[in-house]
Order: C-alpha cells, then structure tokens, then sequence
C-alpha cells in the first residue's frame, strides 16, 4: 500500500474542531478546555449540550432556559408512536428502530427554514435530541407488551429517560451514573459515526438526515455496537466452562477480536473507560454480586498482559448498563441519545465553512475492456 493510501482514513486530518481534543498516548479526552473526568463528576448532559453547541458553558439561567426547551420538546407525534409499535411488533432491531423512527421525525417537524444553516439545524437538533429517548423507551415498552410512558417535564434528560423507560422515576443515584454515561459519550473527534453525520450534511442536506446516517454507522460492531457485544461476551464466559482467562484465550487463539478493546486514536486506556470501570465496580458492591465488574477486570488484566491492547468505552459501559437492569439491545441507542449531541456540535462546526466531502480512491480494476452483447456471452 503507497503512502498516499490511507485505508480506513487513518490519520488523515479532515477539518479544524473546537469540540474535543483527544491525546491518545496520554489517554487524555477534553471536551472544549474541560477535562472529561471534571465534566462527568460535575456537569449534567444539558450543560454539556449546551457547551458543545453553543462554546461556553451556561449560565444558571440560560441553562434553565435550554432545559426547559429540550423538556418541552420530548413527546413524538402519534403517527411516529404507531411506528414504533408496528416495529416492536416486527421485533425490529432497536437501532434500526431508532434510524427509522428518527428519520420519520422529520415529517412531523414543521420548520421551513434552510437546510445546511446553523439556525435551521440547530432549533431541528434540539427537537431531535429530546425526542430520540421517547422513541427508545417507547420501543422498549411497546415491545414488552406495555404502553408507552409519556415524557415528564419536571425531570431532566437522564432522569426522565429511565422514568419513560420503567414507568416509575429511578433513585437518583441511578439517574446520577446515567447521566455521566450521556456525558461520557457525547462526543469523541471525528470518530465514524460523526463523519457520516458530517459528509451528509456536507453535500447541504437536512439535519435529519445527518443524524439518521450517524444512527446507522454508529451500529456496526467496530463502533458503538461494539457494548453489545462485551455484554453478550460476559455472559457467554459466564454460561461456559471456561475460565474468564481460559476463554478470552482461546478467543484470541481462534483470531477473534475482544469487543470493548482496541481504538483507532488511544494507545492506551481510553478515559472514558476508567470512569465506567469505576460505576460498574460501585453497583457491583452496591448490589453485593461482583461478578460482571470482576470478569471485565480479569479480561483487561489479562488483555494487557497477552497483547498491550486496552479497553475503550464500550468494554465498562456494558457492565454499568447492565446492572443498571438496562436491556442488553438498549445498549448502542442509548449511546446514539447521547452522540447525537456531538452529532449535531460537528455538523453545526462543519458548516462554518462547508466544504463538500468527497475522497477518491485508487482504481485498480480493468481498463480497455471491449463491450460484448449478452447473447455472445459465455
Ligand atoms: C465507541 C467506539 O467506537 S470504540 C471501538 C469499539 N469497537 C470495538 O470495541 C471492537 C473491537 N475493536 C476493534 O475491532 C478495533 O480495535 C477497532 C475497530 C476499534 C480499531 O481498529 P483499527 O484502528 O483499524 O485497528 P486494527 O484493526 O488495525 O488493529 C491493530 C491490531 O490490533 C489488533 N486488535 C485491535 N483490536 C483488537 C481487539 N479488540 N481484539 C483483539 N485484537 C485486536 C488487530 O488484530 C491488529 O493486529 P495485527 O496488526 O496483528 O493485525
Ligand atoms: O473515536 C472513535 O473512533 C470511537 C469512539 O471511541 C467514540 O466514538 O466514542
């Protein structure tokens, strides 16, 4: 492969940010000047929200005001209700559920302004941003045979999407380490998900149809579907014979790749995976079964020990989600409630100065080829 070939882009710097910085020899995540452990410990998801798209961090009262309006936005017309029903009936996957239902959101947003302007995609985002936990709870309860729970007002994005998930407003130290999951994943450069926002928008299409690209890259296996897959992985370990170390070995033996470890820009643990390690070991010992937590170390332990490869943060946010009684299939949409705000910070930063995406690649395939009727074919 030639030096002007990046295969998978890597490296390759496509545009100047402000939102996150990424020290991937340090493990070191910043978003905007702020520290991602003072920012998880201290600020809720709408501050964030609000720092990331707006570029300072809120007053108390224009953070009230923000809040107020993602609060006000959170109920999904009937019609988009109806097809979420007809998808949990459909047992649809529920990020093909999401991409879908998100995209349906745009028919029911009745703001006529001009696609690929701040303005337009930035009141669009807001709406989308309150909205996408509706969809992901109703789902869920449609699925299980219950009716949806409708938004509350009085309860904030992450309090809110547990009460709509289970019916009844969680303790608040469960709506606490949520919220630091959204915090934690709000945004992360311009990982895959964000590009395929970003080329959207990019050719001056509409926010809507940005996130839905986002929605449907960040569920692959290799991105965010990747937290799936560490819970499925810990609870196969856990069905086997094996050994936590004996099964992750012989994984590796067969050519497998871990789920939850490797990244394209950190050479060490990620920062993010630190600080989930953290709440998945707290609701282990807040429940008194260590198990899911105790595996995770093992599995780290021993992954550093064979390959040096390290965690990132899908590997700690499947045990924390997991006892936090979450639905395994849950897992990659609740990370989309969250990305869409770096989705949307992206998009908003991108076309500042827009500039079509648009790569090449190197063609290697036939050339001079004469043209042959059907009929002569062999
Ligand atoms: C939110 C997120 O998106 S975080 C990432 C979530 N994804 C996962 O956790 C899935 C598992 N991880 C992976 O597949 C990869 O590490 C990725 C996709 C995240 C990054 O991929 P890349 O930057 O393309 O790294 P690449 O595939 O070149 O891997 C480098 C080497 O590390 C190995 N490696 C990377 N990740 C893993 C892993 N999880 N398990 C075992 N080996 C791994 C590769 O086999 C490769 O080895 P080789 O050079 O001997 O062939
Ligand atoms: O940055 C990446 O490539 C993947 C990642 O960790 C994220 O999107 O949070």
């Amino acid at each position: 492969m030639s030096d002007d070939l990046k295969k998978g882009l890597e490296g390759v710097l496509v545009a100047e940010s402000e939102l996150s910085y990424i020290d991937g020899d340090e493990g070191r995540l910043v978003y905007r000047g702020y520290e991602i452990g003072d920012l998880a410990e201290r600020a809720s998801f709408e501050e964030v929200l609000y720092l990331l798209w707006h570029g300072e961090l809120p007053t108390a009262s224009a953070l009230s005001t923000f809040e107020d309006e993602l609060a006000a936005n959170r109920t999904v017309h009937d019609d988009v209700l109806e097809t979420v029903r007809r998808l949990a009936e459909a047992d649809a996957n529920p990020m093909a559920a999401l991409r879908t239902a998100t995209s349906m959101l745009s028919a029911y947003d009745d703001e006529d302004g001009e696609p690929g302007t701040r303005a337009e995609d930035l009141s669009k985002g807001k709406r989308i941003t309150a909205k996408m936990p509706t969809v992901v709870a109703a789902f869920k309860r449609l699925r299980d045979g219950n009716d949806p729970v409708a938004p509350r007002e009085d309860l904030d994005h992450a309090a809110n999407f547990l009460y709509m998930l289970n019916g009844e407003a969680p303790d608040d130290k469960l709506a606490e380490v949520f919220d630091m999951a959204l915090v934690l994943h709000v945004d992360h450069g311009i990982n895959a998900s964000t590009f395929a926002a970003m080329v959207t928008a990019s050719t001056l299409s509409d926010i809507y149809s940005s996130i839905t690209s986002a929605i449907g890259t960040l569920k692959g296996g290799l991105h965010g579907g990747a937290n799936q897959n560490v819970m499925a992985m810990l609870k196969e370990i856990d069905d086997s014979e094996l050994s936590v170390v004996e099964w992750t070995r012989n994984a590796l033996e067969e050519g497998k790749r871990i789920p939850g470890f490797g990244h394209r820009v950190y050479d060490v643990k990620d920062p993010r995976a630190a600080i989930l390690g953290d709440q998945s070991r707290a609701l282990g010992n807040a429940s008194g079964e260590l198990k899911w937590f105790s595996y995770s170390q093992v599995i780290e332990e021993f992954m550093q020990q064979e390959t040096g490869i390290a965690p990132n943060v899908d590997f700690y946010s499947a045990s924390t989600y997991y006892q936090m009684g979450i639905p395994i299939d849950l897992f990659t949409p609740i990370f989309a409630l969250s990305r869409v705000g770096g989705w949307i910070a992206h998009v908003l930063e991108y076309q500042e100065d827009n500039r079509l995406i648009r790569p090449r690649s190197r063609y290697v395939g036939a050339t001079d080829q004469a043209y042959v009727p059907v009929e002569q074919r062999e």
